[in-house]
């Protein structure tokens, strides 16, 4: 595939009379990892949260592959369509081993409508994937906070999303497993699919993304490299630089 996977066009979301994203466009490609950054209350979650079908904006469009509008599409149908997200706090089946947890996958825990079972072997592959293959068959539960995180990468994997949402990947990681999550993302880019991260540790988003798009009072302030943001003084000065 090619071109845009998502293209967020005028799109505008209020929470009451507070304007959260002000007639933002952007465009996110098949292949590109794109770091999706700005200061607290720049809109970051609420964008991830229309593409998923959580909040509904007042005005505008999300199209996935230029007909899906995720904008109004409902929340299974958005999954169904291959869009999936890892939020922030890893939600696990803490009483199933590892390898039943990737098996289920995450749209058996979101969406148990939807049949996203995988094979034992295919469970295997992911899991390999983030490393967790020598504790498939521990109790998900008894895993460390960082080996919660690739588990449920690699549940979200396991559903083979086109678009990838990673909601602040790295928070609470140390230095080692921040770095081994910059390995796995990088691992993760496809052809076919779009993987978006929002994250505050721009060390990390700068090994990972190909482009970064920050966001400042629902509306977009700069788009490029990570090494161009930081040389940008406006970027500097409502976020690098605080
Ligand atoms: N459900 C809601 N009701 C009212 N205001 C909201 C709601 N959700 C978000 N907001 C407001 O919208 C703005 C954007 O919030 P959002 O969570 O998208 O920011 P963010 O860029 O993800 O910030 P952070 O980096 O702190 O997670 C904030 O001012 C927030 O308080």
């Amino acid at each position: 595939m090619s071109g845009a996977a998502l293209l967020v066009d005028d799109l505008t979301v209020e929470f009451g009379r507070f304007r959260a994203i002000d007639h933002l466009s952007l465009a996110i490609d098949y292949g590109e990892i794109r770091g999706m950054i700005g200061p607290n209350g720049a809109g970051k979650t609420t964008v991830l949260d229309v593409v998923s079908g959580l909040t509904r904006p007042k005005s505008g469009q999300v199209l996935l592959d230029g007909t899906l509008d995720l904008a109004t599409a409902g929340e299974s149908a958005i999954a169904r369509a291959g869009v999936r997200r890892k939020f922030q706090k890893p939600s696990v089946f803490e009483e199933l081993t590892v390898i039943e947890n990737v098996e289920i996958g995450a749209a058996g825990m979101l969406f148990p409508s939807l049949k996203a079972d995988v094979t034992a072997a295919r469970a295997r592959e992911y899991l390999e994937l983030v490393g967790l293959t020598g504790d498939m068959h521990r109790r998900a539960g008894e895993l460390a906070h960082g080996q919660k995180q690739w588990l449920e990468i690699a549940m979200v994997l396991a559903s083979e999303p086109k678009v990838l949402m990673l909601d602040e990947p790295v928070a609470g990681l140390s230095d080692e497993e921040t770095e081994k999550t910059a390995e796995l993302v990088r691992s993760l880019r496809h052809p076919d699919r779009a993987i978006v991260v929002v994250e505050h540790d721009m060390g990390f988003v700068e090994t990972i993304a190909d482009r970064v798009t920050v966001l400042h009072e629902g509306r977009t302030l700069f788009e490029g490299s990570m090494a161009d943001a930081r040389a940008d003084q406006r970027v500097i000065d409502v976020y690098l630089g605080r």
